[in-house]
């Protein structure tokens, strides 16, 4: 038998009177990576560390391979935490290497990786270094780095890309790649949606400790409807408004973002534009994980409780 899922089913949480968890649920396949986001306190940071055993839920369960997670199998996860835990003043290869050890690596093993990560990560030169003494972007290689040593058999990353160059996000994103296809479930939370589209083969949105979208990027955004954009340069604002079937999502490089309702009569909104002046630009296309994770997350924000840190 080889189910090779991480399974979070119907998490509940509360801090006080603060409700964190309400029955979040969700599954990561071997293989895949999974992206993991919500709006500021919506619950991603509860979740993983609840996944990690580092925080205990009030309720519901976290399985890997249909087997409720032990100790001993969160000692195959990699984990990169959101507020970081490195020692500031233990210096980077020792500091990598005590925590190969204690993961079980012999001390060859420990070295070899290391050796490796920290050469893939780009922070060879800095292993005799005190981590304090790195820069901020160059720390987070380092964490990342402390969540690979042990060659884990499961990825939680909380917020990795966040303060990372454009370089450093490229190489993070490539070892996740590289990570996924060895068949490990790669788990990630972050703000950053376009590099969530790009990188993600399923994505869960949060909202008020709950799960309310999680499926392919493709199919979430057809989810969210076809979209028009339309690039009228004499159209004064508020042009489109009240058009049958068509809502005014924003304008976005001078371009009027357009929904489409289904059925809407997009030649209605070609000649509505044209009775402005030119029309330069006249083209339909998918929503972005943005506009849907907007839609989504505001949704019924007022109503959820969601209490934001
Ligand atoms: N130690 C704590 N004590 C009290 N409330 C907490 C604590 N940790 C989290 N919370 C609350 O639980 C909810 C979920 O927070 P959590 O950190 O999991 O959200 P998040 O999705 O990770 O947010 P962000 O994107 O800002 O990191 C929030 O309302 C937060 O204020």
């Amino acid at each position: 038998m080889s189910d090779r899922r991480l399974e979070v089913d119907a998490l509940s949480k509360r801090y006080g009177d603060t409700v964190a968890l309400d029955g979040m649920t969700f599954d990561v396949r071997a293989g895949e990576i999974f992206g993991f986001v919500g709006s500021n306190g919506a619950g991603k940071t509860t979740t993983m560390r609840i996944i990690l055993g580092v925080l205990a839920a009030d309720g519901g369960e976290v399985r890997w391979t249909g087997v409720p997670v032990s100790q001993e199998t969160r000692s195959r996860i990699g984990y990169m935490p959101e507020e970081r835990g490195l020692y500031p003043r233990m210096k980077v290869g020792e500091q990598l290497t005590y925590l190969a050890r204690l993961h079980g690596l012999g001390a060859e093993r420990a070295a070899a990786a290391v050796r490796e990560w920290t050469e893939r990560l780009g922070v060879q030169a800095r292993i005799g270094d005190e981590v304090q003494k790195l820069s901020l972007g160059n720390q987070q290689r380092v964490q990342l780095a402390a969540a690979l040593v042990h060659d884990p058999e499961i990825l939680v990353l909380d917020e990795p890309f966040s303060g990372l160059d454009p370089v450093a996000v490229d190489v993070m994103s490539q070892v996740l790649r590289e990570k996924a296809a060895e068949g490990i479930p790669v788990i990630f939370s972050s703000h950053q949606l376009d590099l969530v589209e790009r990188l993600c083969d399923r994505v869960g949105i949060v909202r008020a400790g709950t799960m309310v979208a999680c499926d392919t990027v493709d199919e979430l955004r057809a989810s969210g409807g076809e979209e028009l954009l339309v690039h009228a340069p004499d159209a004064g604002e508020g042009w489109a408004v009240g058009l049958p079937g068509v809502t005014v999502r924003g304008v976005e490089n001078g371009r009027t973002v357009l929904a489409l309702d289904e059925g809407a009569d997009d030649q209605a909104v070609l000649a509505a534009a044209l009775a402005t002046g030119p029309v330069r630009e006249f083209a339909r296309r998918r929503s972005t994980l943005t506009e849907l994770f907007r839609h989504v997350v505001s949704a019924d924000a007022t109503t959820s409780g969601e209490n934001e840190k």
